[in-house]
């Protein structure tokens, strides 16, 4: 990053009254047949950096493009910093909207410069001489590029040109900043790079951001809030660390990080506890507590526990296989660095569990690995019809 500059002032009137950034109500939009965005409401905060996550095909980009003005609602209404912008009569075309958008192609006019590749829009905005010099050169100072300010297009890496299309959207200081999955084209070390520049971005420049991707990794680490979209709805709509360790749904636990489902029902409910019976080792039962903890006897579900949330001992025989501690062997120990992902054979099931890169853990080794009840997650059976 070059040197520092102080952020320019807000682009929307501070004196407008509506607090959301961005609110979608009910939104609809279908190709023929297909209802690619089905009943979505959304409210987005100023200054908040949201990431729309899903599986290809949950509708992601068709919202994003949607609050862009690049596509058209079926039913439903949109309106960005109060003002409304789309609904059943409305549509206020892309550049009338007080937003800017990144596409996974670069999308750079390779035979303008850099300079003029980011002062396109300024310039279009009325803004000439001094001020257009300013702004260009704050905004490539920014993303670390005033250097190559008289290169062209050309003569530029993927990462560098995918940053000259960060700056350009972001020199005309827009209200709202839209991404559509603009890593995807990079490889794994430039886009971690580009990622953390978004996010200092996002900051400095104090616009709201909505990133579109189907990368969790993305999502969790860049966003202050996940939605995370299933089949053109909305699944979950949480902070990061809540879709993690508290998913609502098996789907949400499971497109999130990786999961051991163990079904079973409620087999007793207790003052701080509930022990539920595991459906697949007859006789077995695993003890939650929490205020997620399920209290209904007899209810069906599942006890959800994520690979790194065992505690892992090695040795153990029978005598220790009590509740919540699983025995048994190590039939995979794959050492990836700084983590081992381990199956574990414990008869009846396998786990996958994760320990530290630097336990000394090895296919063949018999351990005993336990699980917190206050760690488990429960996801009560979801009637198919719910959806
Ligand atoms: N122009 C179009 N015409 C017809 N169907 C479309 C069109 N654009 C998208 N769809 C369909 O709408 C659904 C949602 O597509 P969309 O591109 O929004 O998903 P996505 O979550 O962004 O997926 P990806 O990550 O693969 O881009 C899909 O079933 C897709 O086939």
């Amino acid at each position: 990053m070059e040197s520092r500059v102080a952020p320019p002032a807000r682009p929307v009137s501070e004196s407008t009254v509506e607090s959301a950034a961005l609110r979608a109500e009910d939104v609809t939009i279908r190709y023929g047949d297909v209802t690619a965005v089905d009943r979505l409401s959304l409210t987005v905060g100023r200054g908040e950096f949201t990431a729309l996550l899903g599986p290809s095909g949950c509708g992601k980009t068709t919202f994003l493009r949607a609050i862009a003005g690049l596509n058209q609602l079926s039913a439903g209404s949109i309106a960005i910093a109060g003002r409304p912008m789309a609904d059943g009569r409305l549509h206020v075309p892309p550049e009338r909207r007080p937003l800017n958008m990144v596409f996974q192609s670069y999308a750079i006019w390779p035979h303008l410069s850099v300079r003029a590749n980011v002062g396109y829009g300024v310039r279009g905005q009325g803004i000439r001489g001094r001020e257009l010099k300013d702004r260009v050169d704050e905004t490539l100072a920014a993303v670390g590029l005033l250097h190559y300010a008289d290169r062209y297009g050309t003569e530029l890496s993927g990462g560098q040109q995918q940053r000259v299309a960060v700056a350009r959207a972001l020199a005309t200081r827009p209200f709202l900043m839209l991404y559509d999955e603009p890593l995807s084209n990079l490889d794994a070390g430039l886009r971690e790079q580009v990622r953390e520049q978004i996010v200092d971005l996002h900051h400095r420049f104090d616009t709201t951001t909505i990133y579109v991707t189907h990368d969790q990794a993305e999502a969790l680490s860049m966003a202050d809030r996940v939605v995370l979209m299933n089949a053109g709805r909305i699944e979950q709509e949480s902070d990061p660390r809540s879709l993690y360790h508290r998913p609502e749904s098996e789907f949400a636990a499971r497109f999130v990080g990786q999961i051991n489902a163990l079904p079973a029902t409620v087999a007793e409910v207790g003052e701080d506890f509930t022990d539920v019976a595991l459906l697949d080792q007859p006789g077995r039962t695993l003890r939650l507590r929490g205020s997620r903890r399920p209290r209904t006897p007899g209810a069906a579900g599942q006890a959800v526990v994520r690979p790194e949330y065992f505690e892992v001992t090695t040795g153990g025989d029978a005598s220790d296989d009590t509740r919540n501690v699983f025995v048994g062997e190590v039939t995979r120990a794959a050492f990836i660095g700084s983590r081992i992902q381990c199956v574990v054979a414990t008869g009846a099931v396998d786990l996958a569990v994760e320990v530290s890169g630097v336990r000394e853990i090895r296919q063949g080794d018999r351990v005993s690995v336990r699980v917190d009840p206050a760690r488990i997650i429960w996801i009560d059976e979801q009637p198919s019809e719910e959806r």
